[in-house]
């Protein structure tokens, strides 16, 4: 498992591109949008804390000596290490960003200057408050803010203001910047806290701040004046934010933040992007630049008001969610290893026999029962559908299983199963199945999965891996109680209360029903009589009916259900979210049609005009789009950063679009609206049937490899036949001028003697005199005698006229020749 250095970048509290600059200097492959291994990402770390830490002990003996009283040791926590941060990765437990910290001066440093300055305050001050302060709980003390952060960043003051802990007016928690949340002492919280005091005060804080320490009248300054000037700083520092859209140009970019374009490019290039005016910069780029150019930006998506789902979240946020839902499952894993197995054996035993007699219904999701706990399962096995989905902006599944059949081992799609699992974040158990066959060798697939990393708990690892076998029914209570176990942990809820959020699981036509879909409430309760939205269509539930053929009233975050009462049949993936009234889900519909329709087009003329119009301006750059699918971020970057290499003044790669997962039907619809139509390379992956069935129609081609090598020369040749053919010169002769004669109406011919080879009738020709070309073009004619002739050779003599020359004359030297095309290779 790798980490993005974006990621080691904010742990680190440092812009990506000095984590990539250290990455360098330790000799470590990086690039601000490539991944790091955690080994590596902790040797930056290590390099950073061996940069710092001198200077930290340096002051550390200073204090001892000018401070007998204050204690040597600070206790520390756990430093916490990157490979805590894979675990979180892999668990998909989200990393908290921390608050940048201004890197660039060590705050020790600065802490030692103003200590000197503050000494005798630190003495009088300690006096005073150190009874008060031995009595309060152990303070936790926040790293001063740096005076460059301060005055730039007025606002940022006050959100870090407001999130300290303040236990009295200057007390704020410290956090070291290597991880290391410092508690201090209380002689050390006493002169910390002096210190910040003092610092604040020297610097020129923001007003919130100055207003907190005067007293109303102090230094002459009223409340009204200090609130005025504290507006007037706060209005100019949001005139300072430039928002940038979500999606820009290189030159739009360099507009809005007013630099010029070549700088832009330059920076770009310094990061190790050739970009050109026209491309596209991602959001990371954005921000990277911004703090680069010294920009304040606030990134925005400009079609976000037609975004009903982040509408909904902002109306039921997940701050909100407070009871306890069910896990939503799917089962994912190799070919023939049994997941529609135990999907039926978990159903069977669980569903089946607790409505004894009772038909289960497949509606693509169903609900079991352990221990008076719910679990709902996706009754789609495979990961298609479950990246599908996901590429569709809805993530169903809080929990996978895996399934590796025992007898058989790891296989390329368990891989490919846990490489999705991986990139979705969500946390999986290993069902190793078929535990009953004879030849069945659980901990065979237990080493090979420990060797991807994958390694159970009980071998000290992190994995959950439960012997099952679809076929006995054994050990299935063992993984129900897994799976509960794991969502106890993740601690699923949702708020019942709010108007419904839920996603498509399957839809159909049904004869008489009219559209029908599965759905799984993610959040709030449906009801019938609810007025909806649901991606391009919308409608009001009409009926409800649960897994085992019931109908019901209304259905619970968690659970599946299927509904009828949707104007147009649905797509699986999308989202379904209650709205007022069937006016308004219908207008957000339409809405939602014109976002879609709006993405797609920016998508589209990335690929399109743009490249045309580039084409014309700089000639000949010809570009092959392609997209990428492969079954790793690791292999993503590794085949991007390959392919941008493969380029020169005439050709070059273009990525239009690129990401882990099956080749799916939108990867071919990207590339059907990319023009030239895009190339889909996948490596370890395999286009879905239905991603195959609509490039077939589309004349789209895939193309799919294993070895990354094949890819890159592959794609080398591809490039090739893009490039103009290279034209090599043939000389085919060489003939002496020995007479001229001109005729009237026809021009000059020169009477010729071939020396060498042989001159053919369409040949170029150069006039040479006493050395020197002096005319280049073609022959116009070759005659023998009075009769034109095809070729003459060697030691004959003809009658040549040179195309547009009439001064030939004796003595002059004409070497025919021949332009041959040749393919050009891309090298
Ligand atoms: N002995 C034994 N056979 C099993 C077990 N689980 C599945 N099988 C058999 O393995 C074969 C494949 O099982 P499926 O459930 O179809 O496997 P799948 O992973 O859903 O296969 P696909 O849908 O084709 O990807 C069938 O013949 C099952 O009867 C098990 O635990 N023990």
């Amino acid at each position: 498992m790798k980490i993005k250095v974006s990621e080691v970048a904010k742990e680190l509290g440092l812009k990506s591109k000095e984590v990539v600059e250290i990455a360098k200097e330790l000799g470590i492959k990086a690039t601000i949008r490539s991944s790091i291994d955690p080994m590596e990402a902790m040797k930056i770390q290590e390099y950073l804390n061996a940069k710092n830490n001198p200077q930290k002990e340096e002051k550390k003996e200073k204090v001892v000596e000018e401070k007998k009283e204050i204690k040597e040791e600070k206790p520390r926590r756990r430093r916490r290490s990157f490979d805590d941060l894979v675990k979180k990765t892999q668990k998909g437990i989200q990393i908290v960003q921390r608050a940048k910290v201004e890197k660039k001066e060590p705050p020790k440093e600065e802490v030692k200057v103003k200590e000197e300055e503050i000494k005798p305050a630190i003495k009088e001050e300690k006096k005073i408050e150190e009874k008060e302060i031995k009595k309060a709980p152990p303070k936790k003390v926040k790293k001063p803010v740096l005076k460059k952060q301060v005055e730039e960043k007025e606002l940022k003051i006050d959100v870090d203001l407001a999130e300290m802990d303040v236990i009295e007016e200057n007390q704020v928690e410290l956090l070291d910047m290597y991880f290391n949340d410092i508690s201090l002492k209380d002689d050390e919280a006493l002169e910390e806290k002096a210190k910040t005091k003092t610092k604040i005060e020297n610097q020129k804080v923001s007003k919130k701040q100055q207003v907190k320490k005067r007293k109303p009248t102090e230094g002459g300054i009223t409340k009204q004046a200090i609130k005025k000037k504290k507006k007037k700083k706060k209005k100019e520092a949001e005139a300072e934010i430039i928002k940038i859209p979500k999606e820009v140009r290189v030159h739009e970019f360099a507009d809005l933040v007013k630099k010029p374009l070549e700088e832009v490019i330059e920076a770009l290039r310094e990061l190790g992007e050739e970009r050109d005016k026209n491309d596209f910069l991602g959001e990371e780029y954005i921000e990277t630049l911004a703090e680069e150019f010294g920009v304040d930006v606030e990134i925005y998506d400009p079609l976000a008001e037609f975004d009903y789902v982040k509408k909904y979240e902002e109306k039921c946020p997940e701050s909100e969610y407070n009871t306890p839902r069910p896990p939503i499952v799917t089962i994912m894993g190799h070919v023939d290893h049994g997941k529609t197995s135990l999907l039926d054996k978990i159903r069977n035993t669980r569903v089946a026999a607790k409505e004894a007699g009772g038909i289960t219904q497949h509606i693509g999701a169903y609900m079991v029962e352990k221990d008076g706990q719910k679990i709902t399962f996706i009754d789609t096995p495979g990961h298609e559908a479950f990246t599908e989905m996901r590429a569709r902006g809805a993530q169903v599944t809080d929990i996978a299983i895996i399934v590796v059949a025992a007898d058989d081992g790891v296989m390329p799609q368990t891989r490919e199963a846990i490489a999705h699992a991986q990139a979705a974040n969500v946390p999986f158990i290993i069902a190793v199945n078929k535990i009953d066959k004879p030849d069945a060798n659980p901990d065979l697939v237990k080493s090979q999965l420990a060797e991807m990393g994958i390694t159970p708990i009980e071998w000290g690892g992190e994995y959950e891996f439960v012997n099952v076998s679809a076929k006995t029914g054994e050990g299935i209570d063992d993984l129900l109680e897994t799976i509960l176990l794991q969502a106890e942990m993740m601690e699923l809820k949702a708020n019942p209360k709010c108007h419904a959020k839920a996603v498509v699981i399957e839809s159909k036509l049904e004869k008489g029903k009219g559209p029908v879909a599965t759905v799984i409430v993610k959040n709030g309760t449906l009801k019938k009589q609810d007025s909806f939205v649901c991606g391009k269509t919308f409608g009001r539930v009409r009926l409800i009916i649960d897994d085992l053929g019931k109908q019901k009233k209304e259905v619970l975050p968690g659970e599946p259900a299927e509904i009828t009462g949707f104007d147009e049949v649905p797509i699986a993936g999308d989202v379904l979210v209650v709205v007022e009234s069937d006016k308004i889900a219908k207008e957000t519909a339409e809405k939602w049609k014109e976002y879609l329709e709006a993405k797609e087009k920016s998508k589209t003329t990335k690929a399109t005009l743009e490249d045309l119009q580039k084409m014309i301006l700089e000639g000949n750059l010809k570009k092959l789009p392609v997209i990428v699918k492969a079954d790793t971020q690791g292999s993503v970057e590794a085949i991007k950063g390959s392919l941008a290499k493969l380029k020169n003044e005439e050709v070059k790669v273009d990525v239009i679009h690129s990401d882990v997962g099956a080749i799916t039907e939108n990867d071919v619809i990207l590339a059907k609206a990319t023009e030239p139509h895009a190339i889909i390379l996948g490596f370890n992956v395999r286009p879905t049937s239905g991603a195959k069935n609509k490039a077939k129609q589309e004349g789209i081609e895939i193309r799919t490899y294993s070895i990354i090598y094949d890819l890159i020369d592959d794609v080398k040749e591809l490039l090739s036949g893009l490039m103009t053919p290279k034209i090599k010169e043939e000389i085919t002769a060489t003939v002496e001028v020995r007479e001229v004669f001109n005729v009237p109406k026809v021009g000059t011919v020169a009477g010729c003697y071939v020396q060498d080879g042989v001159v053919h009738r369409g040949d170029y020709v150069r006039v040479i005199r006493d050395g020197v070309v002096i005319y280049d073009s073609k022959l116009a004619s070759l005659k023998r005698f009075k009769d034109d002739v095809k070729e003459v050779g060697k030691g004959f003599e003809c009658g040549i006229m040179v195309e547009g020359y009439n001064d030939v004359k004796v003595g002059d030297i004409l070497e025919t020749y021949q332009k041959i095309e040749e393919k050009a290779k891309f090298e």
